[in-house]
């Protein structure tokens, strides 16, 4: 049977593929499921990152490895989601030419496919929201940012209060290691995960060639497996 529904389990959120029979994928992101999961919700085909629910711990038959990905080199450690995106990158570059992934996702993970399609190690960093979490429990005087994510209405670029120079510094962070990355390894960086909307427009502001493609890891995953 070919998969109707496939989902990759992040570490904030769960990603989800749908299709109604042949019809085109549908993509889109949920908070996680709380167990008991309902019977309707168990995917064809599913991959983790994040906590795995004992409700599909029950389904191993229907979970993507990492060795079901083609990336070549594959540490047996890499998380599925960068196995996902750097060969599903590489493969839409026309398989010549080294790319560089950032799933700008809970971490931020960066991560280089030589030209000859294999692993070629990469960089993880704390993602915006976690460095904000980190510094509101870390510290006794900065603030809990809210549910609701970072504010980054427009603020000068050296804020003086404490939320926003809190939320620029982090943006700036992320900023400054992809463009790092990119002077290290030039030509485009592969854009994907829950701060790219973000990082997109930053990052084509200071001329760095960004290719954002929001469905990157789940485009690959059911490439494979239909
Ligand atoms: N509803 C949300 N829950 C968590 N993070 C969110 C949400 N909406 C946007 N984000 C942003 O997306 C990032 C997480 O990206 P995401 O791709 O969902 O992560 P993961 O793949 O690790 O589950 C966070 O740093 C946060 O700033
Ligand atoms: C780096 C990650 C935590 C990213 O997960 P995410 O933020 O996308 O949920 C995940 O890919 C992972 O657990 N990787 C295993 C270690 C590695 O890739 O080296």
């Amino acid at each position: 049977m070919t998969p109707q529904q496939c989902l990759l389990i992040g570490n904030s959120r769960w990603h989800w593929a749908d299709r109604a029979h042949a019809s085109r994928w549908l993509f889109r992101h949920t908070d996680p499921l709380v167990e008991p999961l309902p019977k309707t919700s168990t995917p064809d085909r599913w991959a983790a990152v994040g906590k795995i629910p004992a409700a599909l711990s029950q389904h191993a038959d229907q979970q993507l490895l990492l060795d079901q990905v083609p990336l070549k080199d594959a540490p047996p450690w890499l998380g599925i989601d960068r196995a996902l995106a750097g060969w599903g990158a590489w493969l839409r570059s026309g398989g010549g030419e080294g790319v560089c992934v950032v799933d700008a996702g809970t971490v931020l993970s960066l991560t280089r496919v030589t030209a000859a399609g294999c692993f070629g190690g990469g960089w993880l960093c704390a993602g915006l929201r976690l460095q904000l979490q980190a510094m509101g429990e870390g510290t006794a005087a900065l603030p809990a940012l809210g549910p609701d994510g970072p504010c980054l209405d427009p603020c000068p670029t050296f804020p003086a209060e404490t939320a926003s120079a809190m939320t620029q510094g982090v943006l700036q962070s992320l900023l400054g290691l992809i463009h790092g990355a990119q002077l290290r390894c030039p030509g485009p960086v592969w854009l994907c995960g829950g701060d790219a909307p973000l990082l997109f427009p930053e990052l084509k502001a200071r001329g760095v060639e960004v290719q954002h493609t929001p469905n990157l890891v789940m485009e690959t995953f059911v490439d494979l497996v239909s």
